[in-house]
């Protein structure tokens, strides 16, 4: 038996799979790392972190693979090609010849050059970022992180300038530490959040590296999602393996849903939301301040699941974060799936609002100075409405974005896939058909980010013959139908965007 390794490089832990040949997970190993949050709104991550638990939990999951194996362990590596796919957005310096990081990664989450963003959007450079990138000019993509760091690490502008050092999200990073330094390479769909690269002709652009000050010497070169790059190093795994596939998390997980069709969408449920709309083989420009974005690039002669294909993007920082918060800051819940029967136990959320805002808001709002809030409270509030209330929160961004999709294209949608850590709550996943009118399916292989990996690495060394085979795999778990009248939809959208507006511009800046 073979399989193929994907490693799911997360936000907050690293997790490897091996995926056999009907698309089920054999082995798995995840390990958790630490997050950094040196100052208010920073985030940061070790790099060094980053890879060492990512190559621990590979060793791990290869020595799990129900193989005999004979000898030591993963000596006999099992697999026949490796999957990559990463958080998005992270940035990522280090020394090419010491292949040591100049400075922590600047995590997506991490909200510094917040104002950097306002200056240049005051200079008027946001609609050519937006019509080169497809994306919105805002702290979370990995320009303005990657000018800080030339900027206040000491010498590392002149160095770069001297070619001495290297710039990559994670997925670049993971290659070089693979290959021990062979491949400086990242994929077009992480190319693509990066601010600096052109998604029309799938290039960096020079004005925008001149715009951002940022030289080229930096940057990785930038190859398909389903193509064999390199090999890993032979002493990591006890033989030298493929590395055949790389696309950026929620990217993968499209993918992994068999979201190969235009107007097929996926909203994944963790940490925050992200909900991408497969667009077709253009990039399609948003009108409702959603980002288009590289799905995945494939060979040039690609049959038409992994030809090129682009997609429709919303971002919301908070979603399952915000039953983190219920759990560890207000302590109303012990476990994430407690909120279930919490929010269960009334009837509705008594016109309790929380917009979990902690973050500012990402797509449709973009308002980095927006705060969390919770309005609507009376003598009569429990605390099942506001678990209630943050429930449907997190039903009603992804509302938000699946309306602002529509508005964009004029694609028919038919269903929304979901996936990720909160789409077992049931609940949820009623309001969330009720709010949208939409129906919303759940597969049984819920890990669609690690599968979307595989399947590209798998396509690419040839394991699955096509598109067709790997849509077939898709089997559906539940089907949530919406229940709730057009009228009562309307007016439960309509309130929940009043309370979006109390939220606004609360922070002082
Ligand atoms: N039953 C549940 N109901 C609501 N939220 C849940 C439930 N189970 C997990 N979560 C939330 O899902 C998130 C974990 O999902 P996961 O996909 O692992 O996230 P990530 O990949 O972003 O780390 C957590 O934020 C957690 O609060
Ligand atoms: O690591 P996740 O699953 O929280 O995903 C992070 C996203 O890629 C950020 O854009």
């Amino acid at each position: 038996m073979r399989y193929i390794l994907s490693l799911d490089q997360g936000t907050t832990s690293s997790r490897a799979l091996l995926i056999d040949h009907a698309g089920q997970i054999v082995a798995v190993a995840q390990k958790e790392f630490p997050q950094l949050f040196p100052r208010p709104g920073w985030v940061e991550h070790d790099p060094e972190d980053i890879w060492t638990s990512q190559l621990a939990v590979a060793r791990a999951c290869l020595a799990r693979a129900p193989t005999s194996l004979v000898g030591n362990g993963y000596s006999r590596a099992p697999a026949i090609a490796i999957g990559i796919t990463n958080q998005r957005e992270t940035t990522v310096l280090w020394d090419r010849i010491t292949g040591k990081p100049v400075a922590r990664a600047i995590v997506w989450q991490d909200r510094r050059t917040a104002e950097r963003c306002d200056q240049l959007r005051r200079e008027g450079h946001e609609a050519l970022i937006q019509r080169k990138t497809g994306l919105v000019l805002d702290a979370y993509f990995s320009a303005t992180k990657l000018q800080w760091l030339l900027d206040h690490v000491p010498g590392a502008r002149q160095r770069a300038r001297n070619g001495e050092l290297a710039f990559g999200t994670v997925d670049a990073w993971l290659i070089w530490k693979l290959t021990n330094g062979r491949v400086h390479a990242t994929d077009a769909s992480n190319a693509s959040r990066t601010l600096l690269f052109d998604i029309h002709r799938m290039a960096w652009d020079e004005e925008l590296l001149d715009l951002f000050d940022i030289p080229a010497s930096v940057l990785p070169a930038v190859v398909p999602s389903c193509a064999v790059l390199g090999e890993t190093d032979p002493d990591l795994f006890g033989a030298a393996v493929p590395i055949a596939g790389v696309a950026g998390d929620q990217q993968a997980a499209t993918f992994g849903q068999a979201c190969f069709e235009p107007g097929m969408v996926k909203n994944t449920y963790g940490t925050g939301c992200f909900m991408l709309m497969n667009t077709g083989t253009v990039p399609m420009a948003s009108q409702n301040k959603l980002v288009a974005t590289v799905g995945w690039q494939g060979p040039a002669a690609a049959e038409p699941a992994t030809r090129t294909a682009y997609c429709l993007e919303a971002s919301v920082f908070m979603a399952g974060a915000t039953i983190q918060w219920l759990r560890d800051g207000l302590k109303m819940i012990a476990s994430a799936p407690e909120v279930e029967p919490l929010a269960a136990s009334v009837a509705d959320s008594g016109d309790v609002y929380l917009v979990p805002a902690f973050t500012g808001l990402g797509a449709p709002d973009w308002d980095a100075y927006a705060r969390g809030t919770l309005i609507g409270l009376t003598r009569g509030t429990t605390r099942g409405h506001i678990a209630r209330a943050a429930l449907e929160s997190i039903a009603l961004q992804a509302t938000d974005a699946l309306t602002a999709m529509m508005g964009d294209s004029s694609l028919a949608i038919r269903e929304l896939r979901v996936d990720g850590g909160a789409c077992g709550n049931d609940l949820l996943m009623q309001m969330q058909a009720d709010f949208l009118g939409v129906p919303v399916v759940r597969p049984q292989v819920t890990e669609t980010t690690a599968l979307g990996a595989a399947y590209l690495a798998g396509l690419a060394t040839g394991f699955w013959a096509d598109g067709t085979e790997i849509a077939s795999q898709w089997a559906l778990d539940r089907r949530f139908e919406p229940s709730m009248s057009e009228t009562a939809r309307r007016a439960k959208v309509d309130r929940w965007r009043e309370a979006v507006a109390r939220s606004r511009a609360w922070a002082r800046t």
